[in-house]
């Protein structure tokens, strides 16, 4: 069934009665066209038997009543229910995006909506959150959204309340930071993040699904990650991911070109640690052809000393290139982190993600986000993988980035409940590119 935008004015003026389209489609495909705010178009269901018109049925404003507020073509839903009875779509899921009008979400909304990320047959409600600088911005990224026409796109939002817009929210990508201004330490920036963070984290806990996925995107993500599932202690901390997938994207594609193999050759890649320059891209455990990449590449000085290095500068070298931040593979890694949730890892391998380190197998602190190798069902969920081997030279690299984020947690004590913030960060450890 194709679907029309007409307005009132065209159609009484232009159409005949039998040119236009039937409204009454079967009941278990009926859409419900409800009219709640600014309705700037009728939506009109094109059925296949024509005949006879009949307006569209304005719903009373009552009936949209505990929805946050709908953004234009978006406002005229379909009735799920009565739809979900043809037992071809999946029930809607709410996916929050904060930071929506920025340069990552500018390529992960776009993804989402399309069916790439949740499936062909997953029908989305986007509520896309905002700054108060950025309000107009996220109005032209739903302009944009409406424009596109995706089929699976069934609600938008916008606003600049994290209350509202994390209202039922099943996925939660939390995207939306300040960039560090001039002069700014990495402890200025945590202080300044963590509390849109340490606030974000309130609201999700009041008013998100009690098994709302988190994923953390704005810097320092680690550390932001915590903060907010300790202002959320009403939802799992195993919910809470730190994003390092771009991380191990290109730690992929830097052992792929060193080894001359195209990267799905590569595989079991773990990213450790924090996002920043003391992650530990591993080596080790690491694939080619299902054989230790060691092995492989044959060139143990450029392991240890310059394979770190080169997926650590990738965002700065491109930068110097093109003049723009990674938004788009960042997004792509975005996408693959939420595909790897929601699929069941492939048989042997694992993915990597910063995760709450309570109850880890590999000795690591408790207490703080941590990237490590995680294996899931596809259900949402995931297990810590245990099937990993450490050397010396790997668990002295994991010790530093450790001591790097229990000092970060020292800093952020004043957001997470834990008393008085006392901050000894060594050095500055942003990534470059990153800000
Ligand atoms: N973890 C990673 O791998 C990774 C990779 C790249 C970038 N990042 C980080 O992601 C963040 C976003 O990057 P970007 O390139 O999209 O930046 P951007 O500046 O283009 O967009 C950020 C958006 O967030 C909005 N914002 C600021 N405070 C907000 C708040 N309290 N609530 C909602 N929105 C808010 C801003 O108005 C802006 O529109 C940055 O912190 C960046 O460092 C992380």
């Amino acid at each position: 069934m194709a679907v029309a935008e007409l307005s009132p004015s065209y159609v009484n003026s232009r159409l005949s009665a039998t040119q236009l389209p039937s409204l009454s489609a079967p009941v278990t495909n009926r859409r419900r066209l409800a009219l709640q705010r600014r309705p700037r178009t009728a939506l009109i269901s094109c059925s296949v038997v024509p005949e006879q018109v009949k307006a569209p049925v304005a719903v009373p404003a009552e009936d949209s009543r505990g929805k946050p507020e709908c953004f234009g073509v978006f406002c005229l839903t379909y009735d799920l229910k009565a739809e979900e009875e043809t037992k071809t779509w999946k029930k809607l899921i709410n996916v929050a995006v904060s930071g929506a009008a920025g340069m990552i979400s500018n390529h992960l909304l776009f993804k989402i909506a399309s069916g790439e990320v949740f499936g062909p047959d997953q029908p989305i409600a986007l509520k896309l959150l905002g700054s108060q600088r950025s309000f107009e911005a996220l109005e032209g990224v739903a302009m944009e959204l409406e424009d596109s026409l995706y089929p699976l796109l069934r609600e938008v939002n916008i606003s600049i309340d994290p209350y509202e817009v994390f209202q039922g929210a099943e996925w939660a990508l939390l995207i939306g930071a300040k960039p560090r201004g001039p002069g700014m330490e990495r402890a200025d920036l945590l202080d300044l993040n963590g509390q849109i963070f340490a606030e974000q984290g309130k609201a999700l806990n009041a008013v998100a699904s009690r098994n709302v996925k988190v994923i953390v995107v704005g810097n320092p993500c680690n550390t932001n990650a915590l903060i907010c599932l300790k202002n959320a202690p009403n939802i799992p901390a195993k919910n809470f991911h730190a994003l390092t997938r771009l991380d191990e994207n290109r730690a992929k594609c830097q052992l792929a070109l060193k080894a001359g193999v195209f990267y799905d050759k590569v595989s079991n890649v773990t990213i450790w640690g924090n996002h920043s320059t003391t992650q530990v891209p591993d080596f080790l455990n690491a694939k080619i052809y299902g054989i230790p990449a060691k092995e492989v590449i044959n060139d143990i000085k450029w392991l240890e000393e310059e394979f770190t290095e080169k997926v650590q500068k990738r965002g700065g070298e491109l930068i110097k290139k093109w003049g723009r931040s990674s938004a788009a593979s960042t997004a792509v890694s975005i996408a693959d982190a939420i595909k790897s949730l929601v699929t069941p890892t492939p048989e042997g391998d694992w993915f990597s993600s910063g995760v709450y380190t309570d109850g880890n197998p590999y000795g690591i602190a408790e207490g703080i986000v941590f990237s490590m190798p995680c294996r899931s069902k596809g259900d949402g969920d995931y297990e810590l993988v245990k099937d990993v081997i450490f050397d010396d030279f790997l668990r002295q690299r994991i010790a530093k980035s450790e001591a790097e984020l229990l000092a970060e947690k020292r800093c952020v004590a004043h957001l997470t409940g834990e008393g008085i913030a006392v901050c000894d960060l060594p050095e500055d450890t942003m990534l470059p590119g990153e800000m």
